[in-house]
């Protein structure tokens, strides 16, 4: 539960701890979020890339990561992977694939309802080169494509690494509408980012920051 409030939290970390060898890169006691969009910022190499895989179950680590207060990564990951989408900071695809490839692929993996896809691709100006090779994409197409394949399906958990790095304007104004219209069906949102979003009218929650291998509420920070 989380504290003050009735009901279970939207992510729970407990004792979650992840190294790459004897590097320690995340040791998280416990950390509670409830839905909202969070932002998670930290320097170069804190680990935010690292705890954002963790998070979407695509590292190995210890420890408990719980959505919903019953989606457990560890007891049933295909359940929990349904809801918990990661647009990655540096995308890499086969490069024969299409975005219509992928895009195609991911729909149907994650139960898109009818139309999703093409709106998406549409929304974020995919549309003119879907049938492209990503080998022959620009690193801001590969991007929107990224934050496509994130929104696809019905997911309760959205987290966006560095999704303003390399789209134009119009895209990420195209994003800001999709992370407000997705808010209003309460899915929640962790964001790094290095640029600041707040130009993007986003109502953020709560700022975190990752240092020391911890997640520290900004404006609690040692
Ligand atoms: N596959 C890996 N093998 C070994 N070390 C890794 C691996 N991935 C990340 N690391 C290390 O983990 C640490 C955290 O990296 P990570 O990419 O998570 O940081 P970040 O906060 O996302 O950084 P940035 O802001 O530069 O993107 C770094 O020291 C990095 O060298």
């Amino acid at each position: 539960m989380l504290p003050g409030l009735n009901m279970p939290a939207t992510l729970s970390l407990r004792n979650v701890q992840k190294s790459f060898g004897d590097h320690k890169v995340l040791h998280i006691p416990d950390w509670h979020i409830g839905d909202g969009i969070y932002w998670i910022q930290g320097e170069n190499g804190a680990g935010k890339s690292t705890l954002f895989r963790v998070i979407a179950g695509m590292l190995p680590f210890h420890g408990e990561i719980v959505l919903d207060g019953y989606s457990d990564l560890r007891k049933a990951p295909v359940e929990y992977r349904l809801r918990v989408c990661l647009g990655e900071a540096e995308p890499l695809y086969p490069a024969f694939l299409t975005p219509a490839d992928l895009v195609g692929f991911t729909a149907s993996a994650r139960k898109s309802p009818p139309g999703q896809a093409t709106a998406l691709m549409e929304k974020l100006g995919i549309t003119a080169y879907k049938n492209q090779p990503v080998g022959a994409c620009s690193s801001g197409m590969l991007k929107k494509l990224s934050i496509a394949l994130a929104f696809l399906g019905s997911p309760r958990l959205i987290i966006l690494d560095e999704p303003l790095i390399t789209i134009d304007r119009e895209a990420r104004d195209n994003l800001f509408d999709l992370i407000r219209d997705y808010r209003e069906q309460s899915v929640t949102f962790l964001i790094s980012s290095h640029q600041l979003f707040e130009t993007g009218n986003i109502a953020l929650t709560e700022r975190y920051r990752l240092q020391n291998t911890n997640l520290v509420r900004v404006g609690n920070e040692k």
